[in-house]
């Protein structure tokens, strides 16, 4: 050696004196003997090609340890080209090479991972991805890097950003990530976002470390295990666990809303039979079919479970305001249960006819708990057995007395059509000269036992069925014949009738073509008919109302608005329904005389009347002062006690030829 700085102590722990004069180490020697070769080959290749040259190689120091050196250098050559000299320096890189190797051993030891373990930039690239993410996912490093993770791999970018976000703001985020793999196909992965700080002095995050874990199968189990817990085998139905669960959140829900829903309690009916006599698959076969037919029966909000055996429950979720209208929705449902069991099951190769009964009882979170819920129910549907089985009953008395009321009402209702129990009665009309001009029909049911109900006792409840259908038609037809008859005697041809007409009945489809064939039966002349109308008619359905108004004007019909100022028909509405007559209600009438508001109400009535051009008639006339002043009022049409009661069709016929 000729020259070397003292530097070179600090690397190999000789002095620099140690390698120049007489008896001088070889600085060669130093070299581990394994890069010896190496050193020496790349050197002599560079003086050869006649360029620098760079080395790296260990050393081994004075005190006998290893140390990474680099050398960059060149020789110095004379003029015959020869070498006369090396030069260059050396520097100590133990600390790079061994940050390098730790590089390279993590690099080495994170693709040996199971787990997906890749690198993105603050950008949401890729920079690095392990051999668990080439197995899991399907891309290879080479594809995966310097594409984006949302655009790669995530089917929920909304989750995805999230998942960024907490990572920037927390340092790390761990959860669920919908994903795919390269071939398209569905991962469910549990992810951990580790943000790695790459310069600890500035704190700016540079990069996001990923570890994903397929947890598809974790999830697919945890569904199969959640379907086990809480759906029934056989019928696929949510079983009682999941009825307990639901109905104690229904419970809680409705403490909350103060709601009331209803729970209902089904044992089909002899289903032992079935067993005995078909076996034990056909059993199971009807339950199957059961099942599906009470899930066609209930709201999508409502719940149909399987408690065991042939029992069933339904929740009827708490959306009502009271007790007696879910009372009125249970009963709606349990009369659907009961019409869909109706139709007889097809069982493998033969038709089955099952009936159930049924226990309902109201659930409210104030009053119940699920405890209670069920027991009350079960109670109720034993009474339904008791009761003969294929049928329903409350748990609560009162209501149970109430729809046992209502039913036994709508069969009588029934029977009534079947029998000729119904009659009409006619209240007679009179103009200002007390001459008769006409009869208001009302319809009166006469019982068996000689018992008269008047129509407010039932057309209500005739109403909420489809009986008033049926009942309005016989009204109908048989006032056209009656109307027929006074047409066809001089003394009351002129006369007119009166007929009311419920809402449902107005707007059913087939109202028009109803009238129409009872009038051409009768052969009346619908000049004398007048359908009286009311007025929670017009408000529900306007448009509609009006259209049948005018097709059945066209026909001679004429229109009076009944009830007329005790519901809410505003003057707007009023003045585009093709009327003929006002009828001033007789609650008006009563206190008329001593009543200054009921007063000036008639009194706005009957000028309403006149501007509109209606015949204004008054209902409820049963004195002579009320006659009175209606007449000085303006209103010339009375109907009333003063004059007649209702009468028989035979009587009023009778009266109306004495007084034209
Ligand atoms: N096929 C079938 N039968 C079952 C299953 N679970 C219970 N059963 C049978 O269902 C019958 C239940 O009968 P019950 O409800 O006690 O009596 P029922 O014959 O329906 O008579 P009532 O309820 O009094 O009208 C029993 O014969 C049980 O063996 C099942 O999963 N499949």
């Amino acid at each position: 050696m000729i020259f070397l700085s003292a530097g070179i102590e600090k690397l190999t722990g000789y002095p620099a004196s140690a390698f120049t004069g007489e008896d001088a180490m070889s600085y060669a020697s130093l070299i581990h003997p394994d890069d010896r070769a190496k050193v020496s080959d790349d050197t002599n290749a560079a003086i050869r090609e006649r360029r620098p040259f760079q080395l790296s190689y260990r050393i081994t120091t004075a005190a006998g340890k290893l140390r990474w050196a680099w050398e960059q250098g060149a020789a110095v050559f004379d003029e015959q080209g020869n070498v006369e000299a090396l030069e260059g320096f050396i520097a100590d890189i133990t600390v790079l090479r061994r940050a390098d190797l730790l590089a390279l051993e993590q690099a080495s030891l994170l693709d040996k991972a199971r787990d997906a373990i890749f690198v993105m930039d603050m950008s949401s690239r890729i920079t690095y991805w392990n051999k668990g993410a080439e197995r899991l996912y399907g891309w290879d490093a080479r594809e995966a890097e310097g594409q984006r993770m949302s655009d790669l791999l995530c089917d929920d970018h909304a989750a995805y950003s999230e998942a960024y976000k907490t990572a920037l703001d927390e340092g790390e985020w761990v959860g669920e990530l919908h994903q795919h793999r390269r071939d398209g196909s569905p991962l469910h992965a549990d992810t951990r976002w580790t943000v790695v700080p790459a310069d600890p002095a500035s704190g700016i995050p540079q990069k996001i470390l990923v570890m994903s874990t397929d947890i598809s199968e974790r999830k697919s189990n945890e569904a199969r295990i959640h379907r086990l817990a809480y759906f029934d085998a056989l019928t696929d139905l949510p079983n009682r666990a999941s009825l307990l669960d639901h109905l104690r959140r229904a419970l809680l829900g409705s403490a909350r809303s103060r709601k009331v829903g209803a729970l209902m309690f089904l044992d089909l009916d002899n289903f032992k039979t079935l067993n005995d006599t078909h076996g034990h698959a056909a059993g199971d076969m009807l339950l199957q079919a059961v099942a599906r037919r009470l899930e066609h029966s209930v709201r999508e909000a409502d719940m149909v479970a399987r408690l065991g055996g042939d029992e069933f429950v339904i929740l009827v979720q708490p959306d009502e305001e009271s007790i007696e209208t879910a009372a009125h929705h249970a009963e709606t449902v349990a009369a659907k249960v009961v019409a869909a069991m109706r139709a007889p099951f097809q069982l493998a190769d033969f038709m089955y006819s099952v009936s159930t009964s049924i226990g309902v009882t109201m659930i409210s979170g104030a009053l119940d708990t699920v405890e209670s819920a069920l027991k009350q129910a079960d109670t109720a549907m034993y009474q339904a057995k008791a009761a003969g089985r294929n049928t329903f009953r409350f748990f609560d008395p009162d209501m149970q007395a109430k729809w046992t009321a209502r039913s036994e009402l709508e069969s009588g209702l029934r029977r009534a059509l079947r029998n000729h129990e119904f009659m009409l009665n006619y209240q007679p009309q009179l103009d200002g000269d007390s001459r008769v001009i006409g009869a208001e029909a009302l319809l009166r049911w006469r019982l068996p036992n000689g018992e008269i109900l008047y129509p407010t006792e039932f057309i209500k409840q005739a109403e909420e069925t489809s009986l008033i259908v049926d009942i309005g038609r016989w009204v109908l037809g048989t006032a056209c014949l009656e109307l027929a008859s006074w047409q066809r005697n001089p003394a009351t041809r002129h006369l007119s009738l009166s007929v009311n007409v419920s809402a449902r009945q107005f707007v059913e489809p087939d109202f028009v073509a109803m009238t129409q064939e009872i009038l051409a039966a009768t052969g009346v002349d619908p000049h004398g008919l007048k359908f009286e109308l009311t007025e929670t008619l017009v408000v529900t359905d306007f448009a509609h109302t009006v259209e049948t108004m005018e097709t059945l004007r066209r026909l001679g019909i004429t229109f009076s608005l009944d009830d007329f100022g005790t519901g809410y028909s505003s003057l707007a509405y009023l003045r585009k329904l093709p009327l003929d007559q006002l009828k001033i209600d007789y609650s008006f009438m009563r206190d008329v005389l001593t009543d200054r508001n009921d007063a000036s109400i008639v009194r706005s009535i009957i000028a309403l009347g006149g501007s509109l051009g209606l015949q204004v008639i008054a209902e409820g006339v049963e004195t002579q002062g009320q006659r009175e002043w209606l007449s000085q009022a303006g209103c010339f049409v009375y109907q009333g006690y003063l004059y007649e009661r209702a009468l028989s069709g035979e009587h009023f016929a009778r009266y109306a030829a004495t007084l034209h």
